[in-house]
């Protein structure tokens, strides 16, 4: 979501207020208020709810929608102040969040009872606990299960190179990549972080191109590689960080911008991260922006999900899987060993039917094993997180022995490494720490672990007995209920409790007046109908009752933080474990969704063919399959860089409407799909991989950045022409649209040449400017294909079908009338064409009237025949009575009509 009107930019400018006569409650508050940066809004634990003051207040009450109250005033003036109740506090966070707020959490470090000791006006101590942002969340609830959400810092180093860093901490994942400024926006793309560090000047330049992405300004300080280095070592408790990987100055500078930050936000309890990854640039197969954006992989034009690439084709049963896949689409590999990887593994499952199913079926009860393992290391988790370890855990090592059962001695390497990370066998600790769970932890944990009542019953010796004192009493309890009943002889009499009296006993206001002074009864409390006692033993029974429910409490507590003691100590092996069930989870979707649709193992090569056999937009086609309009045309595309086995350079031509953008979109698609290691939608597909892909299809405006349709694909083209290799693929949708024809026809016609001549890339090129089509006879290597239309009973019939050779003709005016455009406009633009095509230039048709004054002239008036009498009249040869006479004629003759 964009951030909202109210997460304003100008945020960064606010002050507070000094704390010159303010009460001491205030004071603290504004000191805390001091310490969060100027753009998070402060939330002030008071008893049940977090306030919000002064500003804050103004912006969280329009952004929540919630009333905006005063409470005091300060320096003579009214304090604005909202609040939001602690215990749905989450609803609102992630409100203001998804709003693009920040939020520093303000919590009450001590027991009121306590600060009441130091006086009776003495201000409980709080302190900032957490600063939220939308990089640095962890709570199920604010996050997308299916989605990573990512902090990302952009560095430039001194010699003009620049590097990211990412983490989520969701995951743990941690990692950093060098790269030229050229790709900046291609990298940030593929990462979509939730947030940004960037320095000032590149927050300017970034917010506008970055909708969905907070930018958080990082002054140079924080980027600085040595005190960088330092805070990763300490860290990672490491002397260097040479054993993670070779990273730059400039990458340490981000990795260490991003620690800090999530230092910050997490008041110094940094999370803790897996150690950071080195990402070689030039491993993935680099996705423009605008290629990605038109290609919808994993977002529609309109940023929906639904009708992405991504929707299309997820059939992962767990969320990780769900984030696994995203992420490889959205960065597909450029390393073939890599890729081929993934395609023996999916080609296996593929196979394996039975094992598949079964592999689904296992993994639907695995959970979200790595979210749990990073709340539980941020101290924010619960039971339920360590029972879906465990739980993960055991069904990791019910697949890792159904594998085992069907003995197959040679595995595919990466399925192989998944199910050596799942073993159990192989790392006894964890073994033991499963174990040891499933018996700890009772079926169905509450949430929190505030309330106990979590652990087992027959795990802890102590805590069975504490919890025995309490049943026993509170059986006691219900006993005296009896004997009281007896001794007063009042039937009626009941033992009840609240959390003011504890236990007491009550009786109807009648019976009430007999038990007053009689032992051993104390009079509580007198109510309309009923009167309420306490006893000795009520009271030493109720005090057995809460200090063991109190050590009950404290000895599970205890447990829990045993646990996630064992938990952090083998953080390492459970991530690897839970990466590897998203792995598994990944291949078996993706097999599992080739045998659904058909699809094939792409085949890798180091040449620069593509040879498509039969593909398809899978988006599409799931379109026409769910409507039942009609089937898709499958359609072959033949490429090849070499220029030997094929063309280098296409020109698709057709009539709009005919598949073109189609075609082009969805040969794009299989070689993203091939490169992320999955199967494609295709009879066959061979492959030489591709380093970049890039793509003009479809025109939109770029209003954000302030450019014109026109002027957004010039920019796009222009970086095409800059940066495609021969390794490349070009996807380019009727260049040179938006300025005059020949403007057009010229721009695009240089294009062409320059892809051929100078980029050597593969290139799929669909025009409407048929003189282009002819470049095919002059540029080897370039070549014609077209889609089919045929006119059937005077209607056109689109065939969908590419053939080779250039179209005969566009049919645009055909698609027009098809579209409702009104009769006498389509008869006027046949009329138009039919001149063009004669004469091949406009000049004779614009010579023409416009469409208006097209119309047939009306038919001249018939001459009357009083004026063809009047005309025929002399008047200087007629006397005076002809005249007369001529004058009656006419009158007559008008009269006629
Ligand atoms: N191979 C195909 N098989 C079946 N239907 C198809 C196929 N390709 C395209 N279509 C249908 O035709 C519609 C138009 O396709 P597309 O947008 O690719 O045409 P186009 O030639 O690029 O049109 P224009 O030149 O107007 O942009 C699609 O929405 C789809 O419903």
């Amino acid at each position: 979501m964009s951030p909202d009107a109210s997460a304003p930019s100008d945020i960064a400018e606010r002050t507070f207020p000094s704390a010159e006569g303010a009460t001491p409650m205030m004071v603290q508050f504004l000191s805390l208020r001091a310490q969060v940066p100027a753009e998070a809004l402060l939330f002030y634990r008071m008893g049940d709810f977090y306030e919000l003051f002064f500003d804050d207040a103004v912006r969280a009450a329009a952004a929540l929608d919630i009333t905006l109250t005063k409470r005091g005033e300060h320096q003579g003036e009214p304090i604005a102040m909202c609040g939001v109740p602690v215990h749905n506090a989450q609803i609102y966070l992630s409100r203001l969040i998804r709003a693009g707020f920040k939020v520093a959490i303000g919590e009450q470090v001590e027991d009121p009872a306590e600060a009441k000791k130091r006086g009776s006006k003495s201000v409980v101590e709080r302190a900032i606990t957490r600063i939220v942002t939308p990089g640095t969340l962890s709570e199920d609830d604010l996050l997308d299960a299916r989605k990573s959400n990512r902090l990302a810092a952009l560095a430039r180093g001194v010699a003009g190179d620049m590097a990211l860093a990412f983490a989520d901490i969701s995951d743990g994942s941690f990692g950093s990549v060098r790269l030229e400024p050229g790709d900046v926006e291609a990298e940030l793309a593929a990462l979509q972080p939730a947030e940004l560090l960037v320095l000032d000047d590149d927050a300017r330049v970034l917010a506008p191109i970055l909708p969905g992405t907070t930018i958080t300004a990082r002054p140079k300080a924080k980027f600085e590689a040595g005190s960088a280095e330092r805070r990763l070592n300490a860290h990672f408790g490491t002397l260097s960080l040479d054993g993670f990987g070779d990273f730059s100055r400039t990458e340490l500078g981000a990795l260490g911008c991003l620690l800090d930050y999530l230092e910050l936000s997490q008041a110094g309890a940094a999370p803790k991260l897996a150690p950071p990854r080195h990402f070689e640039a030039g491993g993935w197969l680099a996705i423009d922006p605008a290629a990605r954006a038109s290609l919808e992989i994993d977002r529609t034009l309109q940023g929906q999900r639904k009708g992405s690439l991504l929707d299309a084709i997820d059939r992962t049963v767990t969320a990780p899987g769900a984030r696994l896949l995203a992420e490889q689409l959205s960065r597909p590999s450029a390393v073939r060993a890599e890729i081929e990887a993934r395609l023996d593994a999916v080609g296996f499952l593929h196979e394996q039917a039975g094992l598949r199913d079964s592999l689904r079926d296992s993994l639907k009860s695995a959970g979200d094993p790595v979210r749990a393992l990073s709340r539980l290391c941020l101290e924010r988790g619960g039971p339920r997180d360590l029972l879906a370890l465990a739980r993960a855990l055991k069904e990791g090592e019910r697949i890792n022995a159904a594998f085992a059962r069907l003995g197959h001695d040679a595995l595919p390497v990466a399925i192989q490494g998944a199910l050596d990370a799942l073993s159990l066998a192989a790392r006894p600790e964890l073994a033991s720490l499963v174990d040891e769970l499933a018996r700890a932890l009772v079926e169905e944990p509450p949430l929190l672990t505030r309330d106990g009542g979590f652990v087992a019953h027959e795990w802890d010796p102590a805590l069975d007995e504490l919890r025995t004192l309490k049943d026993q009493s509170r059986r006691v309890v219900a006993g005296l209920q009896k004997t009281y009943a007896d001794q007063t002889g009042i039937s009626g009499l009941k033992v009840k409790h609240n959390n003011v009296l504890g236990y007491f006993i009550e009786v109807s206001a009648r019976h009430g007046e007999a038990m007053m002074g009689v032992e051993p009864f104390i009079h509580r409390q007198t109510m309309a109908n009923a009167v309420r006692f306490s006893t000795t033993e009520l009271g030493e029974l109720e005090s057995k009752i809460a200090s063991a429910a109190s050590r009950a409490i404290a000895l599970e507590l205890e447990i829990f933080s045993r646990f996630c003691a064992q938990v952090e100590g083998l953080a390492g092996v459970i991530r690897a474990a839970g990466e590897a069930l998203a792995a598994l989870d990944v291949w078996a979707a993706a097999a599992h969704w080739a045998v659904e649709t058909g699809a094939c193992r792409p085949e890798l090569t180091d040449g620069a063919d593509l040879f498509i056999e039969a593909g398809r937009h899978p988006v599409v086609e799931q379109a026409l399959t769910r409507s039942g309009e009609a089937r898709f045309t499958p359609n072959d595309c033949q490429l090849d860089a070499d220029g030997k086995a094929a063309s280098r350079l296409l020109l698709v031509t057709g009539p709009n409407m005919a598949g073109k953008s189609t075609f082009l979109r969805q040969c794009a698609i299989i070689v993203i799909m091939a490169q992320a290691g999955l199967f494609v939608p295709a009879r066959t597909v061979r492959l030489g991989l591709v380093d970049r892909l890039f793509s003009r299809v479809g025109a939109a405006d770029d209003l954000a950045r302030g450019r014109s349709t026109f002027m957004a694909e010039m920019i796009e083209t222009a970086a095409i022409l800059n940066q495609a290799t021969p390794k490349s693929l070009v996807i380019l949708d009727e260049i040179g649209r938006g300025t005059s024809t020949w403007d057009g026809l010229s721009i695009a016609w240089a294009t062409v040449e320059h892809l051929h001549a100078v980029n050597r890339c593969r290139a799929l090129f669909a025009t409407h400017y048929h003189e282009l089509t002819r470049l095919a006879d002059e540029l080897e290597g370039t070549g014609n294909v077209s889609l089919k239309a045929r006119e059937w009973k005077g209607e056109l019939v689109f065939l969908h079908e590419v053939g080779s050779g250039p179209a005969d003709r566009s049919y645009g005016v055909e698609v027009a009338k098809r579209a409702g455009l009104p009769d006498m406009a389509v008869r006027r633009a046949q009329s138009i064409l039919a001149k063009l095509e004669s004469d091949g230039s406009p000049a004779a048709a614009l010579a023409e009237l416009p469409l208006f004054s097209a119309q047939p002239a009306p038919a001249a008036p018939k001459p009357s025949k009083a004026l063809e009498r009047l005309k025929s009249i002399d008047p200087d040869a007629l006397s005076p009575r002809e005249a007369l006479e001529a004058l009656y004629a006419l009158k007559g003759l008008v009269d006629e009509g």
